[in-house]
């Protein structure tokens, strides 16, 4: 049966971008979702397998990475501008470039009053974290005399962009990591707290203002803590909660390590001076833990899916 081909494009669909800028010590994130897709004379590597026309995809994607370093990302319309042009002006067959970003907004989180005083700001400059995101969860169990509440939060995105690293750890056969001295710190925090009221209505916590205590203290232990794995800040996060909130006996986290790996540009002839990251989605390290106020009981279940 004849056939001809219809509309088609491609490209590199959905390359993770993070550029830091560093000014000073105070530090600009730009984190993008970019998606390429070309359209020109490509008839030919559909009906004979000619590639001749073709900029493979991965090109495209190393396209993106480069543009980060050596133009910066001013926003996201400009580097889509940017990337467009240069697809269709630098390749003949190339006619038409569609450029789609999706952009994820971090703000700055915070700093405590003690260490606001300490680093002269009340925000920390490399420490955010990302918009619009969390949900806040909660779950209430009754057996007729005592009750157990224990809430907390899901999808809260944070990020450190300096003040991270990680070394000094076990090294196999197997280990290829290197040890990294300035690394960025990014995880999904999921976490959750167990609240010691069980009886008392008249000494029942202020729920929201609890929240929203525990949810400061807990960021700014993030942002504050300057960080050898992301073991030690998640047990720094904890306990700054249960030192801080009297109506929490335990607290549990569950981590991923997003993480970011630095892209080589060496091969395009730039420095990739800690500016311009991958952000990986997949496979992820997951740092789990209890902490817990001395002498209570652990209870919240280890696996915080299923609550
Ligand atoms: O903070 C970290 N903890 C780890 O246990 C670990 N393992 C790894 O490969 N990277 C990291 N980072």
């Amino acid at each position: 049966m004849p056939t001809i081909l219809g509309q088609n494009q491609y490209g590199k669909a959905e390359n993770r971008v993070v550029r830091i800028t560093r000014d000073g010590d105070t530090h600009h994130i730009k984190d993008l979702n970019v998606s390429v897709a070309l359209s020109g004379d490509m008839d030919d590597v559909h009906y004979s397998g000619s590639n001749a026309n073709v900029l493979p995809t991965d090109t495209t994607k190393n396209t993106v990475y480069a543009f980060a370093k050596e133009y910066g990302i001013e926003s996201a319309e400009q580097f889509g501008i940017h990337l467009a042009r240069w697809f269709v002006t630098s390749q003949e067959p190339i006619h038409r470039a569609r450029i789609r970003i999706e952009e994820y907004s971090w703000e700055r989180i915070p700093t405590s009053d003690a260490n606001s005083k300490f680093i002269g700001s009340d925000e920390v400059k490399h420490s955010f974290v990302r918009k619009g995101q969390e949900t806040r969860v909660t779950q209430v169990t009754y057996d007729g005399s005592s009750w157990e509440v224990v809430s907390g939060l899901k999808d809260l995105v944070v990020m450190n962009s300096t003040n991270s690293e990680f070394w000094g750890y076990v090294k196999d056969k197997y280990t290829t990591l290197q040890e990294a001295y300035d690394r960025i710190l990014a995880t999904q925090v999921s976490g959750r707290w167990r609240f010691n009221w069980t009886d008392d209505e008249q000494r029942m916590p202020n729920w929201e203002r609890s929240y929203e205590a525990t949810r400061k203290h807990m960021l700014e232990a993030f942002a504050e803590t300057y960080s050898l794995s992301l073991q030690q800040t998640l047990y720094q996060m904890g306990s700054r909660i249960i030192n801080h909130r009297s109506e929490i006996d335990e607290v549990r986290f569950s981590l991923p390590n997003k993480h970011h790996f630095l892209v080589d540009l060496e091969p395009f002839g730039l420095k990739n001076d800690n500016e311009v990251y991958f952000a990986a989605d997949r496979p992820y390290g997951l740092i789990e833990a209890t902490i817990l106020r001395d002498g209570a009981d652990a209870r919240i279940p280890v696996d915080l899916t299923n609550l």
